[in-house]
């Protein structure tokens, strides 16, 4: 078992690379399973333990996937099994995706459900609903839920109630090899869908309309294999960001692409954060006292939930009272209470949070209870006085590849140690 553990008190400076995103690069590795013909190889992934985990998925359907060092490349020619394990789609909700391909290429699926978590219950009722009217009928039993469908999927007209990302990913993919047209309503219009997209329409699918509230997919026969190169991850960009922001920092984000991220700067402006689009980047440097701000999540091109956390580690830093409303997800404050242990003063009500900022923050024993919130811990580390030390590093390492090394580039002093042998390495930390 690891910790992270940091010294508050340095102000960040230089440069940070983001690496491709995870929430794009995941879909697209289901969607490989699409193809009938040739391999998918998609560039610039980043070897995270989702990605991981959704490559070993694919392998225990019979599917050839492997990892390069920043690529994966699938030859889903010989996908025989339609039965995912339950071992990897508990680590994460994300295997749901391999649904609509399987249900598209094989009229058959059996996925074990994937359950609630820290964030909230995360039903998957919108996928379902879609598949049905595509004709799929669906048993549940034994925590599995089994969609067989006896012909080919028939293209349908399908409404979101919500804009979910993941139905409509699931969604669209499905479509590609269904019967006819497919329009889907109130889509989900984040960068990350219109990558995949991308990547579909490469492979031979007839998408339009990604990045709008509405998809129209016309089904073809097949799909064949291509090569892609994933989006930046905007999340991991935004971090840095405010990682810069609330050292009171001076950092370059290479990658980051401000289109993706236009509410997060308006906030960082709003607070008196300098964000400059620069080339292939975004500038982004801060002095002195911040104002307070209100946010509030909603879908893209809303706030980002997932930036969430990490707003109000900046906000606790601000002269005054912020807001947070967090509308997307029911129970994404679990934070609250590990940033009251570092003197945060935070109170929830209802689906809002009331950040009393300017309190000297003091770093304490911290555990991560989802991968967003981990990394606004070591943020809030950054500018605390004395040592944090973050636990539950499993959720970091979800999402962010090398955020200790990343972060000491940019002159944090901050290591990662196993726990038991911190003594010496807090030592190494503190003096170095
Ligand atoms: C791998 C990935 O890309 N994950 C992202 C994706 O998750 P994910 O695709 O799971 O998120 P959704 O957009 O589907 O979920 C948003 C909301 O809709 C609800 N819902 C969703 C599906 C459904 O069938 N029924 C239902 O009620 C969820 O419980 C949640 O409250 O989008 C989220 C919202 O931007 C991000 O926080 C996640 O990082
Ligand atoms: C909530 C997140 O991811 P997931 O949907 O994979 O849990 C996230 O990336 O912040």
């Amino acid at each position: 078992m690891e910790k992270i553990v940091v010294q508050g008190g340095a102000r960040l400076k230089g440069r940070v690379k983001v690496h491709g995103a995870k929430n794009a690069v995941l879909p697209l590795i289901t969607a490989s399973l699409l193809a009938s013909r040739g391999s998918v190889h998609i560039e610039d992934v980043p070897l995270l333990e989702d990605v991981k985990t959704i490559t070993e998925t694919l392998n225990s359907l019979g599917v050839e996937a492997s990892l390069g060092e920043d690529s994966v490349t699938i030859n889903a020619e010989n996908l025989s099994n339609t039965a995912a394990p339950y071992e990897l789609v508990r680590k994460m909700r994300a295997s749901i995706l391999v649904m609509g391909p399987l249900l598209a290429r094989k009229k058959h699926a059996s996925i074990p459900l994937p359950g609630g978590c820290a964030i909230g219950s995360r039903p998957i009722d919108l996928h379902l609903k879609g598949f049905e009217a595509m004709g799929v009928q669906f048993e549940v039993s034994h925590g599995c839920v089994e969609g067989f469908v006896a012909d080919r999927l028939k293209g349908a007209n399908i409404y979101l109630d919500f804009p979910s990302v993941g139905a409509t990913q699931n969604l669209m993919m499905a479509a590609t090899l269904a019967e006819g047209r497919t329009v889907i309503g109130n889509a989900a219009c984040e960068p990350e869908i219109v990558d995949l997209a991308n990547l579909l329409n490469a492979m031979g699918a007839r998408v339009r309309g990604a990045g709008t509230d509405e998809i129209r997919i016309d089904g073809v026969d097949f799909l064949r294999g291509t090569e892609h190169t994933v989006i930046p991850d905007r999340i991991e960009a935004g971090t840095y960001m405010v990682a810069a922001a609330i050292t009171r920092g001076d950092v370059f984000v290479e990658g980051a692409i401000s289109e993706h991220l236009v509410p997060l700067i308006a906030k960082l402006r709003e607070m008196g954060v300098s964000v400059l689009d620069g080339d292939n980047g975004i500038h982004v440097s801060a002095k002195g006292d911040l104002k307070p701000v209100d946010v509030k999540t909603l879908p893209y091109p809303g706030f980002p939930t997932d930036l969430q956390s990490q707003m109000m580690a900046l906000q606790l830093t601000a002269k005054g009272t912020s807001m947070i409303t967090e509308t997307v997800f029911e129970n994404r404050f679990m934070h609250v209470e590990e940033f009251k242990r570092m003197n945060a003063h935070i109170k929830i009500d209802g689906r809002s949070s009331v950040i009393e900022g300017g309190h000297k923050l003091s770093g304490a024993e911290v555990k991560s209870t989802d991968l967003r919130a981990g990394a606004s811990l070591v943020l809030t580390g950054l500018v605390a006085d004395g040592i944090t030390e973050v636990t539950e590093l499993k959720h970091i390492d979800r999402g962010y590849v090398d955020l200790v090394g990343k972060l000491q580039k940019l002159g944090a002093t901050i290591s990662r140690v196993k726990i038991g042998e911190e003594a010496e390495t807090v030592q190494q930390v503190t003096f170095a």
